[in-house]
């Protein structure tokens, strides 16, 4: 077991700043996804954690072992620091059968044949993989090379396994599937796990940690849970959830927060807030509602349905916002939005979250 601690950690490639001053203290045993758009720093970021990458400046430890210090220019190889890597591209070895991709690893740690043969048939009845023994990887379709793959970084017992998209080759059911598996071996193993993806469903269904980065900053590190329930930043409230929140963009005019006009929500005393944060299931489709709200989809789910629009008059309308609705709005049509009294969270005009606390009075 193992903790995982980087501290402003930085990566430059040139001018580009890949990775920046990011400060992560990752529990023993956690299953931390690193998460965010495209060229937000995921992937730059293990690999310096695999040793696939050296640091600019900022340090990264294992428990109290230094592996990366970019000011020192240490950066303590990958095949000692005790770690297991998945990739999206399964990178088995095409001679071998999957037996022996799977005992290659034992075989260079120099475990002795018996325990080889011991270590490999176990990993491959926890993956359910045993008639792939014999096959070689030309033999198998694609979620089972990845299958093979997993049991081959498994096998040896790494303290840390850093997992790159590694279910982005495969069809959604397969992905599915194989991200429960993982699910349950990061369990069995106790291993602390890292795990890059930009798909925010996948973070949820997996992690119990989340480092949602963004232009390689991080913008919050914490459990699923406590990012669904106080995003930090309006960029956290916005990338997660099935729908996620609600941000409607906001103007302080005396005392409230107006929407295309029309005031939405008491300012809180002493901020620059520039938007309202709500929760889908809260804004409730209403003909007597306050906000415009043109209908672009309509989705079931659930027994309930997903209404999809732009809301407001045209010149507020950013972004598409999504509603929970018990009831069937047609697609293409106008109604109404209702809101509730006061919103979840409020943002500033950086984004971030605006902490009002409870019993203190708000201006309006
Ligand atoms: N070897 C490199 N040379 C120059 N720039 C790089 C290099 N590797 C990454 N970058 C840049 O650093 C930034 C972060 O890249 P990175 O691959 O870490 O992002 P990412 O979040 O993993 O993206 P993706 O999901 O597309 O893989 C990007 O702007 C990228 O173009």
């Amino acid at each position: 077991m193992t903790r995982i601690h980087l501290d402003s950690l930085t990566k430059r490639f040139g001018p580009q700043v890949a990775v920046d001053d990011v400060t992560i203290d990752i529990p023993s045993g956690a299953f931390t996804v690193l998460l965010g758009p495209s060229g937000c720093g995921k992937t730059t970021t293990l690999r310096m954690l695999a040793g696939l990458e050296d640091a600019t400046s900022g340090t990264i430890r294992f428990d109290e072992r230094v592996v990366v210090d970019g000011d020192r220019g240490v950066t303590v190889p990958a095949a000692r620091r005790g770690l297991g890597m998945v990739f999206q591209s399964y990178a088995l070895w095409p001679h071998m059968t999957a037996r022996q991709n799977v005992a290659w690893p034992l075989q260079v740690n120099g475990w002795s044949r018996s325990a080889r043969e011991d270590r490999v048939a176990e990993v491959l009845r926890s993956l359910e993989i045993e008639e792939l023994a014999d096959r070689t990887p030309a033999e198998m379709s694609g979620g089972q090379q990845q299958r093979v793959a997993i049991a081959r970084t498994i096998a040896p017992g790494p303290d840390v396994v850093l997992f790159d998209e590694p279910l982005s080759n495969l069809d959604a059911r397969l992905r599915v599937e194989t991200r429960a598996e993982l699910g349950r071996l990061h369990r069995e193993s106790g291993a602390t796990s890292v795990y890059v993806t930009h798909d925010q469903v996948e973070a949820l269904a997996l992690a119990t940690h989340i480092a949602v980065m963004k232009d390689g900053r991080l913008e919050q590190f914490g459990t699923p849970q406590e990012l669904l329930e106080r995003p930090a930043t309006e960029f956290v409230a916005a990338f997660l959830g099935s729908p996620p929140a609600v941000l409607l963009p906001g103007r302080p005019e005396s005392g409230s927060l107006t929407f295309g006009g029309v005031p939405i929500a008491p300012l809180p005393a002493g901020a620059d807030v520039r938007s309202a944060m709500y929760r889908p299931e809260e804004l409730a489709i209403d003909a007597d509602g306050t906000i415009e709200f043109d209908v672009v989809e309509c989705t079931p789910s659930a027994g309930r349905h997903l209404v999809t629009g732009f809301a407001g008059p045209g010149d507020v309308r950013r972004d598409r916002l999504t509603v929970v609705s018990t009831t069937r709005v047609e697609p293409g049509s106008s109604t109404r939005l209702r809101l509730p009294p006061r919103p979840e969270a409020y943002f500033d005009a950086d984004g971030n979250r605006v902490e009002v606390r409870e019993g203190v009075s708000l201006e309006a």
